[in-house]
C-alpha cells in the first residue's frame, strides 16, 4: 500500500517551474530520502502534499486522501517538521506537546503519556519543565520533532530537520527519527540535501534536480539510473604487473565490473598471470556517486556532506 502518491504533480509560481510533472509512489511504512539541491522542488513538494498550496497540473494523495481536497484529513493524520523549530518560546517543554496536543483534540491524560514518552526518546524529560525559548538549537529541534509527533502521525514530512545542527546533534536527531519511524511504522519523508544523513536512516531516496525527478528507488536503482557500476578493487605484492584496463587509485588497482558475478573470473585470470593478491573487494555506488551522477553540478556550498 502507497501513503503518498502523485501523479504529474506539477506547480508554477509565475515563470518558474517550481515542479514539473512528479510521478511518485512511496510505500507506507518506509522511509524516503527526498534529495536535491537549494531550489530543487522539495518543499514545494511537500507544501502541495499537505494541501497548503495547490497543484497547477496533476494531483496527489496522501493515505488515499486528496492533497488539494481533502487537506483538513491529511493535517490530523501527519505531522511536519521544518527547519525552523516551531515551539512556543514562552512556554515549556511540556506545555508546549500539551499545546498542540490539544489543537489535535486529544484527551490530556492521553497527551501527557504520549509526551512523557516523546520527551524521554528526544532526551528532554530533564528539562521537560524548561521555557522552549531557553533551549539551544539541537533541543529546540527535538521538542519542534516531539511536537510533529504527538498525535502518533502515520506520516512524517521532515523538511531539512537537521540543517543548522552541529555534526552530532544532527547524528543524534537523524538516528532518533530513524528509530520513532521504524518503532511506530511511520512512512517518512526526508527532505534534505545533507546525503550523508539520509544514508544513514533511508530505505529508499528519490532524487530531484530543478524540478524534475531524475530517479528513486533503492540506492541500487538510483546506481543504475546514473549508469553506474561496481568496481572490482585490488591491493596486489608492490610492483605487480597489473592487466592494463586496470587502474590505480591510492593503494588499490580497480576496474569496473557489470555485476558480482564477474569477480571469480576476473581474480582468477589474475591468479593465472600469477599476480600476488592480497585483497579483494568490490566497492558499489555510493549515495554520493549516485546522487552527482544524476544532478547538475552543484554551485560551490550548495551540497552539504559531499566529503
Ligand atoms: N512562493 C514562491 N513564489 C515564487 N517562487 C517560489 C516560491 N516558493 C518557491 N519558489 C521557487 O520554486 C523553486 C523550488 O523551491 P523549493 O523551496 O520548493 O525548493 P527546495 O528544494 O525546497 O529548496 P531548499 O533546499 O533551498 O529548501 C525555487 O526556484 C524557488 O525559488
Amino acid at each position: 500500500m502507497y501513503a503518498i502518491q502523485t501523479a504529474n504533480l506539477t506547480k508554477k509560481y509565475d515563470d518558474v517551474v517550481a515542479l514539473f510533472g512528479l510521478d511518485l509512489e512511496v510505500e507506507a511504512g518506509s522511509i524516503v530520502g527526498y534529495l536535491g539541491p537549494n531550489g530543487s522542488g522539495k518543499t514545494t513538494t511537500v507544501k502541495l502534499l499537505t494541501g497548503l498550496i495547490q497543484p497547477t497540473l496533476g494531483d496527489s494523495t496522501v493515505l488515499g486522501l486528496s492533497s488539494a481536497k481533502e487537506s483538513g484529513k491529511i493535517h490530523a493524520l501527519t505531522g511536519v517538521l521544518t527547519e525552523t523549530a516551531a515551539c512556543y518560546r514562552h512556554l515549556t517543554a511540556m506545555e508546549n506537546l500539551r499545546f498542540f496536543g490539544a489543537l489535535f483534540g486529544l484527551e490530556d491524560a492521553k497527551i501527557r503519556t504520549r509526551a512523557e514518552h516523546l520527551l524521554k526518546k528526544l532526551d528532554l524529560w530533564s528539562v521537560r519543565d524548561r521555557k522552549a525559548g531557553t533551549f539551544s538549537t539541537g533541543m529546540k529541534q527535538r521538542l519542534s520533532l516531539a511536537r510533529a509527533l504527538i498525535h502518533t502521525p502515520q506520516v512524517l514530512f521532515l523538511d531539512e530537520p537537521t540543517s543548522g545542527l552541529d555534526p552530532e546533534s544532527a547524528s543524534i536527531v537523524n538516528r532518533m527519527i530513524g528509530d520513532m519511524a521504524r518503532d511506530e511504522g511511520t512512512t517518512v519523508l526526508l527532505c534534505t540535501h545533507q546525503l550523508r544523513y539520509a544514508d544513514e536512516i533511508c530505505s529508499s531516496f528519490a532524487i530531484l534536480d530543478q524540478g524534475i525527478l531524475r530517479a528513486s528507488g533503492s540506492l541500487e536503482m538510483l546506481g543504475n539510473a546514473a549508469g553506474l557500476h561496481p568496481t572490482a578493487s585490488l591491493r596486489v605484492a608492490d610492483g605487480a604487473e597489473m592487466p592494463e584496463d586496470f587502474v590505480q587509485n591510492g593503494g588499490f588497482w580497480e576496474k569496473e565490473i557489470r555485476e558480482d558475478q564477474d569477480m571469480p573470473g576476473l581474480i582468477s585470470e589474475l591468479i593465472r598471470r600469477e599476480v600476488p593478491i592480497y585483497e579483494a573487494l568490490i566497492r558499489r555506488p555510493t549515495l554520493e556517486d549516485a546522487y552527482f551522477s544524476l544532478v547538475q553540478k552543484p554551485e560551490d556550498g550548495e551540497v552539504e556532506n559531499r566529503a
